[in-house]
């Protein structure tokens, strides 16, 4: 079967210094690949260059069998591509719904689609999707909120629902629990499962690992921008050499 995302040798070096070295990944769709590592290990230049932020010195990208390494940053997200940062990006002062509907012609862009959001138009179909959405999420009472006066958590999962409203279908996430507390962390988590199980691909950099064991079906470790393990996220951690990447030489000169 061919992978939804196929990253196959890519390579970066940043003034010289080579950050990501001949790395590949294979994820399946309907799939959720968490990619961890240490601090510095190469995580988000990873992303930045699947989001191509930045060109690849090497190797190649393909998403769902099409080649998108030189695809200008902007376009990714035609070939299904979205990122939901760790820093929310809704528009504060407008309603969710309006935000929602950003993500929503996203997908049917125009003139005339892009002022519908701002109530320049009459409401249409797509905003009675949306709302079905919502409702879909148990969050149907908030349509009308203010984005920037909502708690956190619910904030966060709104900007992950307009990522999907785009219509993505390999959504990379950065720190998605990172902030939250357990019970938005819970409504989250069954947020990306219900996306799981409908057939979006899901790529997480998560230092959490209680979080990847759950959501995630295989754990790819990145150390000095070198793939170090890869398999299930239990298997992954009890690798000798996993540990002593996280923890240093010192872990396994004090194990008996
Ligand atoms: N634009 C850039 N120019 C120069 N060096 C960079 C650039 N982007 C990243 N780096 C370097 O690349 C290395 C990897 O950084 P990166 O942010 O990808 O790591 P990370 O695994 O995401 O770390 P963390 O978990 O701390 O976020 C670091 O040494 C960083 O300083």
């Amino acid at each position: 079967m061919t992978p939804f995302l196929d990253v196959r040798n890519i390579g970066k070096s940043f003034h010289g210094v080579p950050i990501i070295k001949n790395f590949s990944l294979s994820v399946e769709q309907g799939s959720a690949t968490a990619l961890i590592g240490p601090n510095g290990a190469g995580k988000t230049t990873v992303f930045n260059l699947l989001c191509g932020l930045y060109p690849l010195d090497s190797g190649e990208i393909f998403i769902d069998g099409k080649e998108i390494s030189k695809v200008p940053k902007e376009r990714r997200i035609r070939h299904g591509l979205v990122r939901s940062f760790q820093n929310i990006r809704l528009v504060d002062h407008l309603s969710v719904l309006d935000n929602l509907l950003i993500g929503a012609y996203i997908r049917t862009p125009g003139p005339r689609t892009l002022l519908t959001p701002f109530r320049l138009q009459p409401r249409n179909a797509v905003s009675r999707q949306v709302r079905e959405k919502l409702d879909a999420l148990g969050l149907a009472h908030i349509a009308d909120s203010p984005a920037g006066r909502l708690p956190y958590g619910l904030r966060k999962r709104i900007d992950l629902l307009r990522a999907t409203l785009t219509g993505a279908r390999l959504i990379l996430l950065d720190e998605p629990a990172a902030g939250l507390n357990p019970s938005e962390t819970h409504a989250l988590m069954r947020q990306l499962r219900a996306l799981k199980e409908n057939g979006a691909t899901l790529l997480v950099v998560e230092h959490d690992m209680h979080f990847v064991s759950s959501l995630c079906d295989q754990a790819v470790v990145l150390n000095f921008g070198e793939c170090l393990a890869r398999g299930t996220p239990s298997a992954v951690m009890r690798e000798p050499a996993v540990k002593t990447a996280y923890l240093g030489t010192a872990y396994e000169r004090a194990q008996p």
